[in-house]
């Protein structure tokens, strides 16, 4: 789905390539995490799959569309076929949990029962909707990072990209954290997520891709954060640490086993290059951190331009194609396609659910209609929309009981204006005019048809459990392993518990631990807030036009 053929991508003239003739592939339903020290290139991974930069050398296609030939005025729409989640969040400061969801509907031209309905949903199913009409600085990192996740899918993205979405977050908030990202990935979105988290890397036993300055040098399909021993890898690693001086302060290879330096998945073994050589760096385009910034900024502004008041994007592409004149883009030399969203069989979506849904959701606590449970506080209490932000840590917290029904497949029918919603509008009834897959989810468990995928088994618990290291460990190397350990036997439990027994007063224990509400990271960051408020001020001032001429038509 996701391929990389011999990519480089430089910053700047003369110096080393970000990422360096990196071949890869990533599949549909994949959960793959992306591993390496600071600067080896992961970011750049995960944005140029976003289509945040173009390589210099090789070609990056996504369902088949090549994304140098992608026309720019195509790439907004492209982009929101596929979620991202930062470590800092990067929610509106000045919108609602609510708002900041519905935001990413209204852009696309959704109608307001619409959004209503859909992101109602979609914060039961990441246990906020309690929460929805709090800000962003009225609730805990945690919180704040499911509200992120809960915008990043509200549109039922193809694929979910996580920048270390637990980087900022305590254990507890990164364990809820990961359920949500494994449910989303049993719903069949494929979900590639940076990160250096050991524990939660070694407690899920997934895909791991490893990037050392700009190189792939591992691809393992289930596997530890730590490389073999004695694999090629490994060496790098040790050479690596060795030279920066962070070997003392490293734990050694969880496993003894040594495997080849990239070992690709057995229905990838053809596509997959065995190791990534060494290209000259090509000619980089001549532009400075801060207007790479900006340019990020403004094809993220872009994102956030509202579509056209059409229907939803599949049915405003065949409205164009359909028009005389209208454009058809050959968007892959191979491919010639009406739409750049990415869209793929009905009944791959349902086998690739069906055959994930039951090994990848469980180890995370469920209640009886197979959602996560997040440890909100007393199941006692009634789940509704908070109205009283005045008092943010006094409410109890309901945990999230909707049923979990991936419904990657519906489309929301636009009209013509997005509106102002606000989630305590009383209203229930779903508009005549919204989709019916909008309103009623499909079942998980439903098998699906003929044509499963196959999905390597998923182990039953890491391999380093039952491993240990070949070499004794220096003594530094066992002071920092320990926290890992605690830290992975936490997340352990946090998965295993019931939430149900878990007290109030743990959760508003981790709440108040993670209260502090980030900075944008970066100019970048700032510049999209800025971008987006601009956007939403277009938007508003696009309807009070509409007002103003209707009402000069009565
Ligand atoms: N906008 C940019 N302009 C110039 N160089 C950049 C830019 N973004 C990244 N780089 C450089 O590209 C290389 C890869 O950076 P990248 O952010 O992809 O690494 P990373 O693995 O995500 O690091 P981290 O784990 O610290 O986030 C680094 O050397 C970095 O300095």
């Amino acid at each position: 789905m996701i391929r990389f053929e011999h990519v480089t991508r430089s910053y700047a003239p003369g110096g080393r390539p970000a990422l360096d003739d990196v071949s890869i592939e990533f599949g549909r339903g994949d959960f793959v995490f992306l591993i390496g020290a600071s600067g080896s290139g992961k970011s750049t991974l995960l944005r140029m799959i976003l289509r945040e930069g173009l390589p210099q050398r090789g070609k990056i296609t996504v369902a088949g569309q090549n994304l140098g030939l992608m026309l720019e005025r195509r790439v907004p729409e492209y982009r929101r076929s596929i979620g991202m989640v930062f470590q800092d969040f990067r929610l509106l400061p000045d919108k609602t949990v609510f708002d900041n969801v519905a935001f990413a509907m209204r852009v696309i031209g959704a109608s307001r029962g619409q959004i209503r309905k859909r992101v109602t949903q979609v914060l039961k199913r990441v246990g906020l909707d309690h929460l929805a009409k709090r800000y962003p600085h009225e609730i805990s990192g945690g919180e704040q990072q499911r509200a992120a996740i809960a915008r990043a899918i509200v549109n039922n993205p193809a694929i979910l990209l996580a920048d270390e979405p637990t980087g900022n977050l305590d254990p507890r908030a990164s364990a809820e954290v990961m359920k949500i990202l494994r449910w989303i990935n049993a719903a069949g979105t494929t979900v590639i997520m940076a990160t250096h988290d050991r524990a939660i890397v070694d407690r899920m036993g997934k895909r791991v891709v490893q990037l050392h300055k700009g190189k792939l040098v591992r691809d393992e399909r289930h596997g530890l954060y730590d490389p073999p021993e004695g694999s090629e890898a490994w060496q790098i690693l040790v050479k690596e640490e060795a030279e920066s001086g962070l070997r003392a302060e490293d734990p050694a290879p969880l496993r003894t086993q040594a495997v080849p330096l990239v070992a690709p998945a057995e229905d990838e073994a053809e596509d997959s290059p065995a190791s990534a050589n060494s290209a000259a760096s090509p000619e980089p385009a001549r532009r400075s951190a801060s207007e790479e910034a900006t340019e990020q900024a403004h094809e993220q502004a872009q994102d956030a331009t509202p579509a056209e008041p059409s229907a939803s994007q599949e049915d405003a592409q065949h409205e164009r194609a359909a028009e005389p004149g209208a454009e058809t883009e050959e968007v892959s030399t191979a491919t010639k396609t009406e739409s750049v969203r990415i869209v793929w069989p009905e009944e791959q979506k349902a086998a690739r659910y069906d055959d994930a849904a039951e090994s990848l959701i469980s180890a995370a606590p469920m209640d009886s209609d197979h959602m996560p449970v997040f440890d909100n506080g007393s199941e006692d209490e009634p789940q509704e929309v908070d109205e009283h932000r005045d008092s943010p840590r006094s409410e109890p917290e309901a945990p999230a009981s909707e049923a979990p029904a991936p419904e990657r497949t519906e489309s929301v029918t636009a009209e013509p204006e997005a509106e102002e919603v606000s989630p305590v509008d009383t209203e229930t009834e779903p508009k005549a005019s919204e989709s019916p897959a909008a309103a009623a989810a499909p079942e998980p468990a439903t098998p699906g048809p003929a044509a499963l995928a196959p999905t390597a088994p998923e182990p039953a618990e890491p391999e380093s459990a039952a491993i240990k290291p070949a070499a004794p460990e220096p003594l530094a190397s066992k002071r920092r392993r320990e926290p890992d350990q605690d830290r992975l036997a936490w997340l352990t439990s946090a998965f295993e518990e019931q939430s149900a027994s878990s007290t109030r007063t743990a959760s508003s224990e981790t709440a108040e631990s993670s209260t502090a509400v980030p900075k944008p990271k970066s100019s970048a960051s700032e510049a999209t807030y800025a971008d987006s408020r601009r956007t939403e001020e277009q938007l508003e001032a696009s309807k009070r036009g509409i007002f103003r001429r209707r009402r000069g038509k009565r």
